[in-house]
C-alpha cells in the first residue's frame, strides 16, 4: 500500500527500522460494531446495519452524481425519489420517519454514553415503516440524517459560517420555534437523567501530582454550584409520573406540569384556589409559570389595565409578569397569569416555616427557623428594593406574604404573584397611596413572621417584638416598629431603606463577591468549551468513512497525522500495557494544539514501524485544512476559489 503523503513540508519521517515496510497506517482490525439497545430491540434498526450500501452524498448534496455511470460505488435512488427522505446506510433505503415520530429508548446500563457533554446520548428507534404514512408525501418534512434527527445546514439550504476560524452550526437548533406545530411539543420523550458519573467519578491520575489534590477539582465547576444548576435544568425538564388531567394546550402554552402542593386549597392570600403550572410556550420555546386563579369570572375589562404596567416592570427582586388572560380550558372560569419561571424555587414560607413543604429537586436541607440576622437583613434589603421599584412605578404589591416571596437561589428572593390583586380586587376608587401604606404594614408583619415562628396574623405585636428584642439587634425592632406604625402620608419605603442603613452595603458586598466567583467559574468553563469545540472539529475529521469519493480520506495526508495525534492524546498505553487515562495529558495536549505551539511531539504509527516528528503548530494547520475541506464540501462555489 502506498504511504500516505503528509502535506506539511516541515514534517520529518523517521524510519527506525530500514527493513520495515513502507510507512502506512496500521491495518484496522474489523471490530464487531457494538450494538446499541435500540439495535437489539428493533428488527427494523437491525436490518440497517446488515450489508449496508451508503446513499451517495453527491445525490444528497447536489441532487445528482456525475460519477454514477462511472462506477460510483454508492447507492443512487431512482429518478423521482427524494434522496433526503432516504436513509443513507441501507441497501433498500426506506423513507425516514419525521423526527418527532421517533421513540426515545432509555439507554441500557452498558449502552454507549455520550462523550463528555454531560447528556446521555439519545438513542432513537424509528417506527416500523408504514407504507401509507411514511411515503415521502410531505415535501416540507426536513431531511433527516442517520444517527441524528436534526436537519443539516446543507439540507436546509442555510449557508455555513463564513468565518473560517469559527465552527459551523446548525441554525435549525437556534431555538426559534416560531411556526413549529404546537402538537410536536406534546410528544415529549421521557427524559434521561444526566451522566452524573462524568462529574462525580474520581479524576484520573495527574502526571505531576500537587501536594494537595484539591487543584484536581479546579478543572471543573465546583460541585455545589454544579448541583444547583443541574437541579434547575432537571426542574425545567421534569415530567409528572402520571396523567395530570390538565388541558394539552392553553393558548400558546403546552405541556402543563403542576408545581408546588398537589392539593389545591384556597390560597391564603387570594382566597381562590390558585395552582401554579410550569408550561412551555410554543411561540418562543421558553418555560413559564402559569398561575391559575380558579373560579374567577372577569366582570370589568378595566381590571386588566394594571397588567400592562406590571408587564413593563422588570426588576431582579420581582418575578416578571408576561401576560394575563381568562380561559375556560379547565372547564371553569379561570384567570391565568403568566410569570417568568424560576426552576426549583420555593417560597419563604416553605423554606422556613411550613411543616410539609413540597419536595424540591435539589435535595438541600431546609433552612428552617430561626433565621440568622445576616440572612434576615438580606431578605429585608431585597424585599425593600422590590417594594421601592413597585411604588416608584405607581403600583402597590397588595398581598405581601411569606408564601408570595419566592426563594430562587441562595438567599435570593423575588416577590411573586404581583398584579393578581389588581385584577381580583379591582378598585378604581381607592388611591394607590393607601395600598402602598398597606404594603408597608404587610412588610412589617412579614419581618415579624420571619423572626417569630409563633406570630399569627391579627396577634398583638408586643409578644413578637419582645422576641425580636431578645434574639436580634435593635435595628430589626426599629424597622418593624416603623413599618407597622400608623399609616401617614410622610411614611414611605424610602424611610425603611434609610433605617436599614449600612446593612444594604453588606448585601452589595455579598452580591459583588458572588459575581466575582461566578465570573471566575465562567472563565474556566469558557476554556472547557474551547476544548470541546476543538474536539468536535477533530471528531468531524477523524475516521470519516468516505469523503470526496475517497474511502481513505481520513487515513491519508494531513488527516493521517490527525489520526496519529488522536492516538497520541487518547490512546496511550503505559509500560504495563494498560491504557493511560491521564486527564492532564489530554488537557495539556489540546491546549498546546489550540495555541499552536512550536513544540514538537513524536507520533508513532499503530504498527510501531514509523514515526512522525511534528509540531503542534503543524497539527493545528492540518486541522484547519481538513476542516476547511469538509466545510467547503457543500459550497457550490468551491471550484471557483
Ligand atoms: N414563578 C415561579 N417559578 C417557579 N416556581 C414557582 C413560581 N411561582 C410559584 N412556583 C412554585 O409553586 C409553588 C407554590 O407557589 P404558591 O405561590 O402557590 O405557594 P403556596 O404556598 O401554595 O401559596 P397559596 O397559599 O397562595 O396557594 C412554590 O413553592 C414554587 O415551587
Amino acid at each position: 500500500m502506498a504511504a500516505p503523503a503528509p502535506r506539511s513540508a516541515a514534517i520529518q519521517i523517521v524510519r527506525p527500522n530500514a527493513s520495515a515496510p513502507a510507512f502506512k497506517p496500521a491495518a484496522q482490525p474489523q471490530q464487531p460494531q457494538p450494538q446499541s439497545q435500540s439495535q437489539v430491540a428493533s428488527p427494523v434498526t437491525k436490518t440497517r446495519t446488515d450489508n449496508t450500501q451508503r446513499l451517495c452524498r453527491n445525490v444528497l448534496i447536489y441532487g445528482t452524481c456525475k460519477y454514477q455511470d462511472q462506477g460510483c460505488p454508492f447507492y443512487h435512488p431512482p429518478p423521482g425519489v427524494d434522496p433526503t427522505l432516504l436513509e443513507s446506510g441501507t441497501q433498500n433505503p426506506t423513507p425516514l420517519q419525521a423526527p418527532l415520530a421517533a421513540t426515545q429508548v432509555p439507554p441500557a446500563q452498558d449502552a454507549p454514553r455520550s462523550a463528555g457533554l454531560g447528556v446521555a446520548a439519545p438513542v432513537f428507534v424509528p417506527k416500523t415503516p408504514n407504507p401509507v404514512a411514511d411515503v415521502p408525501s410531505q415535501p416540507s418534512t426536513p431531511s433527516v440524517h442517520p444517527g441524528h434527527l436534526w436537519p443539516q445546514a446543507s439540507d436546509t439550504g442555510l449557508p455555513g459560517s463564513t468565518d473560517g476560524s469559527a465552527m459551523g452550526y446548525d441554525e435549525g437548533m437556534l431555538g426559534n420555534h416560531q411556526g413549529m406545530e404546537s402538537n410536536m411539543y406534546m410528544q415529549q420523550p421521557s427524559r434521561h437523567t444526566l451522566d452524573y458519573h462524568l462529574y462525580t467519578s474520581p479524576l484520573p491520575h495527574v502526571s505531576n501530582p500537587p501536594i494537595s489534590t484539591a487543584p484536581l477539582h479546579s478543572f471543573f465547576i465546583p460541585d455545589d454550584l454544579r448541583r444547583v444548576l443541574q437541579a434547575r435544568q432537571d426542574a425545567i425538564q421534569a415530567l409528572p409520573s402520571g396523567p395530570t388531567g390538565l388541558p394539552a394546550e392553553l393558548g400558546v402554552y403546552h405541556t402543563l406540569v403542576p408545581l408546588g402542593h398537589p392539593v389545591s386549597a384556597p390560597s391564603r392570600v387570594w382566597g381562590h384556589p390558585s395552582p401554579v403550572y410550569r408550561a412551555t410556550s410554543g411561540v418562543d420555546g421558553n418555560v413559564y409559570a402559569l398561575r391559575r386563579i380558579e373560579g374567577f369570572k372577569l366582570v370589568n375589562e378595566q381590571a386588566f389595565g394594571a397588567i400592562d404596567t406590571w408587564r413593563r416592570l422588570r426588576h431582579p427582586n420581582i418575578v416578571g409578569l408576561r401576560e394575563a388572560f381568562t380561559t375556560k380550558a379547565f372547564n371553569d372560569n379561570s384567570l391565568v397569569l403568566v410569570y417568568d419561571y424560576h426552576p426549583d424555587s420555593t417560597t419563604l414560607l416553605d423554606e422556613h416555616l411550613a411543616p410539609d413543604p413540597p419536595p424540591r429537586i435539589h435535595n438541600h436541607p431546609r433552612q428552617g427557623m430561626p433565621i440568622p440576622e445576616r440572612v434576615l437583613w438580606s431578605y429585608i434589603t431585597q424585599i425593600a428594593n422590590a417594594i421601592k421599584a413597585i411604588h416608584a412605578s405607581g403600583m402597590a404589591v397588595r398581598g405581601l406574604d411569606m408564601s408570595k416571596v419566592l426563594l430562587t437561589g441562595k438567599n435570593r428572593v423575588r416577590l411573586n404573584g404581583c398584579g393578581i390583586m389588581d385584577v381580583l380586587a379591582y378598585d378604581a376608587n381607592t388611591p394607590i397611596a393607601m395600598f402602598q401604606q398597606e404594603d408597608l404594614v404587610s412588610f412589617g408583619k412579614l419581618i415579624m413572621h420571619l423572626t417569630c415562628e409563633f406570630f399569627q396574623p391579627g396577634q398583638h405585636p408586643s409578644g413578637p417584638l419582645d422576641h425580636i428584642t431578645r434574639h436580634y439587634s435593635p435595628d430589626v425592632k426599629n424597622i418593624v416598629l416603623f413599618l407597622i406604625s400608623k399609616p401617614q402620608p410622610s411614611k414611605s419605603i424610602d424611610d425603611a431603606i434609610r433605617l436599614s442603613g449600612m446593612r444594604m452595603l453588606n448585601e452589595l458586598d455579598a452580591m459583588q463577591m458572588y459575581v466575582d466567583v461566578l465570573e471566575g467559574e465562567l472563565g474556566g468553563e469558557i476554556e472547557n468549551g474551547r476544548l470541546v469545540r476543538l474536539l468536535i472539529k477533530l471528531g468531524f475529521i477523524n475516521e470519516r468513512a468516505e469523503f470526496e469519493l475517497d474511502p481513505r480520506w481520513s487515513d491519508t495526508g494531513d488527516r493521517y497525522i490527525l489520526k496519529l495525534f488522536r492516538d497520541f492524546v487518547f490512546h496511550s498505553i503505559g509500560v504495563d500495557g494498560n491504557p493511560v487515562l491521564d486527564l492532564s495529558h489530554v488537557l495539556t495536549c489540546l491546549n498546546k494544539l489550540d495555541a499552536g505551539l512550536d513544540e514538537r511531539i513524536m507520533l508513532v504509527s499503530r504498527d510501531d514501524q514509523s514515526c512522525l516528528v511534528v509540531s503542534y503548530r503543524e497539527i493545528k494547520s492540518c486541522i484547519e485544512v481538513a476542516y476547511g475541506e469538509l466545510r467547503n464540501a457543500g459550497n457550490p462555489m468551491r471550484g471557483l476559489r
